[in-house]
């Protein structure tokens, strides 16, 4: 499966409701600390808005809503993994994304057969508190040469100017939250993605 490069993570709709006309094929909505009538609200917005613009959905976190909703990729961590149904998950027919850090957790991943692997951070990250250390683009090689042909993400500390090194370094898929979001310009920072992303 070929998944879009570029894949910005947001955490509200409103995002999306921007961003997608621009072309933004790839999206994740990332929400926490919403009661689930919200999430919900959102949720499904996020879903109709990428059927209409053509793009791929991943809901972070809330797997029982993306079954719910009829949305199409869930993304989980590894503490989400120890509470998630991940036969539910696939039984409903969604693809799973789900986040490495080092090589136990890859084993982990790996042994559930997921539709991407993701690894971080590669650079330092400010958007939330993390035990691990940046894993450096280094890391990205070891990676994609353990996970074969499913598609690797690489997260964490990534820019338009760092996406290149790692694409070169064996990325797939690289993804973005406050190089965007925190831009002063952030439809141009997302124009600036697709063109580096091709
Ligand atoms: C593409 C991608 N990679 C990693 C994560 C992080 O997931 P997780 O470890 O579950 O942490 P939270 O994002 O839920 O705080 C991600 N969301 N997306
Ligand atoms: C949500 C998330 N997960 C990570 C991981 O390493 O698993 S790094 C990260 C934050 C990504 O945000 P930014 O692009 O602003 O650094
Ligand atoms: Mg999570």
């Amino acid at each position: 499966m070929t998944l879009p490069r570029f894949y910005p993570i947001f955490d509200d709709v409103s995002w999306l409701r921007r961003m997608l006309p621009l072309g933004v094929k790839l999206v994740q909505l990332r929400i926490k600390d919403q009661p689930e009538d919200a999430l919900r609200v959102q949720l499904s917005e996020a879903r109709d808005l990428c059927t209409d613009h053509g793009a791929v959905l991943v809901v972070n976190d809330h797997w029982q809503l993306a079954i719910e909703l009829g949305c199409d990729w869930v993304h989980l961590g590894q503490e989400d993994l120890d509470e998630a149904d991940v036969p539910a998950i696939r039984a409903a027919g969604l693809k799973l994304g789900l986040s490495t850090h080092d090589k136990a957790e890859l084993a982990r991943a790996l042994a559930l057969k997921p539709d991407y692997v993701a690894l971080g951070p590669i650079y330092p990250t400010i958007l939330k508190k993390m035990k691990w250390h940046q894993q450096g683009i280094e890391k990205l090689s070891v990676w994609k040469a353990l996970v074969g042909d499913i598609p690797l993400v690489a997260i964490g500390g990534m820019s338009t100017e760092r996406a290149g090194g790692a694409f070169e370094s064996g990325a797939n898929v690289v993804s973005a939250v406050t190089d965007i979001t925190l831009h002063d310009d952030p439809e141009g920072r997302v124009k600036a993605w697709l063109e580096v992303c091709g």
